[in-house]
């Protein structure tokens, strides 16, 4: 809130109240639906429902993009119907979002099938064909996609997820029920409410000074080298998080550090990715690869990151085997912390 506040301030008075009586309202109006059964199942009348399958979200292709279709509460009753479902299915959707009018948006998938769900799976290809579009795994739609609409899909993926795996009671064993918004699931023998979760995860470009340290896991496509990442141990700050795991993946110990950005990413958990920049002591930079957690790690200077930056294309693969530098896609987090610490070395600001 404060930060739409900063930014507008900053330009006009008049813009800045405009711009968050906009955000507030709709913040409290998503607080509403979320808390309130009634309120939530009456947006629903007049919201618009983003469907996916087994955690695929259904995507139409238009000049080699996706567009990401939307449908009235009306059409997907017709479609439920059309495939011998009933409307009582639309309860499992989940409440992702609001405009600016507040239409309500909703994520619903057709293909989950949990063990002890009365609604059964919707036919992918048949449910394809009839709404002109393909259920597509996320990550493969990830470099076609706008960041808002990237980001309105991770958070449906992540809380669709989230529910088909916490369908019972962790203490009573019983099923657990979901308010209509989907924020929470009580277990109606005990009242015990369990709410979606993210784990948090710190991600870290380390630097000393001139060149900066990537790595790469066995399972990253051929050539792609990340930042440092690693799931926060439980009692940790992001301080301790970020130095234990320099020092367990690369064997080195970081300075100082500097907070740069967040962001949720849903692969293939929701994460809560905390973004730094760390620096080594200059001269204790000899690296020593924590094997069991990484294939490869290595200095890169300045113009190998420029070069493997300004490249189109993620993964090009070469004739002779070898692959050059690529880096993760602009919309995940350790992009924007290459590009951070490029623009570093220049004083440069690079265009998105
Ligand atoms: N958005 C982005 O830019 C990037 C996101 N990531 C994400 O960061 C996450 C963590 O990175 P890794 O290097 O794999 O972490 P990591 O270095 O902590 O290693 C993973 C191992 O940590 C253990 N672990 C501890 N707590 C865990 C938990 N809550 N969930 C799962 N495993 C847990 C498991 O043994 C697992 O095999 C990954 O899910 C990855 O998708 C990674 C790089 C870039
Ligand atoms: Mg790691």
């Amino acid at each position: 809130m404060s930060l739409y506040c900063g930014i507008a301030c900053t330009r006009r008075n008049l813009w800045c109240s405009r711009l968050l009586s906009t955000y507030v309202t709709k913040t409290r109006y998503l607080f509403e639906l979320k808390e309130d059964d009634d309120a939530c199942k009456k947006a629903q009348q007049t919201g618009a429902f983003y469907l996916f399958h087994n955690l695929a979200p259904l995507l139409q292709t238009a000049d080699r993009r996706y567009t990401i279709p939307r449908f009235s509460l009306l059409e997907v009753e017709r479609l439920l119907h059309k495939f011998g479902q009933d409307a009582q299915r639309v309860e499992d959707s989940v409440l992702i979002g609001c405009s600016e009018l507040h239409e309500a948006w909703f994520a619903l998938d057709l293909g989950l099938n949990s063990s002890f769900s009365i609604h059964a799976s919707l036919p992918r290809s048949e449910v394809e064909t009839e709404l002109k579009g393909s259920f597509t795994e996320l990550r493969k739609a990830l470099f076609q996609l706008n960041s808002m609409d990237s980001s309105l899909l991770f958070t449906a993926q992540a809380l669709l997820r989230w529910h088909d795996g916490h369908q019972f009671c962790s203490k009573s064993g019983q099923p657990t029920k979901k308010n209509i918004a989907g924020s929470k699931r009580v277990c109606p023998s005990n009242n015990i409410i369990y709410y979606p979760q993210m784990a948090p995860v710190v991600i870290t470009l380390v630097s000393d000074g001139t060149r900066c340290l990537l790595a790469r896991q066995k399972s990253f496509p051929k050539g792609l080298y990340s930042a440092l990442a690693g799931f926060c141990d439980i009692g940790e700050n992001v301080e301790e998080a970020v130095q234990r795991e320099v020092a367990e993946e690369v064997g080195l110990e970081v300075e100082s550090m500097q907070y740069s950005a967040s962001q949720h990413w849903p692969f293939p958990n929701s994460s809560l990715m905390i973004a730094c920049h760390a620096a080594v002591k200059p001269g204790q930079t000899e690296i020593q690869v924590n094997l069991r957690e990484l294939e490869a790690a290595a200095w890169f200077s300045y113009e190998e990151i420029a070069t493997a930056l300004s490249r189109k294309g993620p993964y090009i693969q070469q004739q002779n085997e070898t692959f050059p530098l690529s880096l993760p896609p602009k919309l995940a987090i350790a992009h924007q912390l290459i590009k951070e610490w490029l623009e570093k070395q220049t004083g440069a600001s690079l265009s998105a």
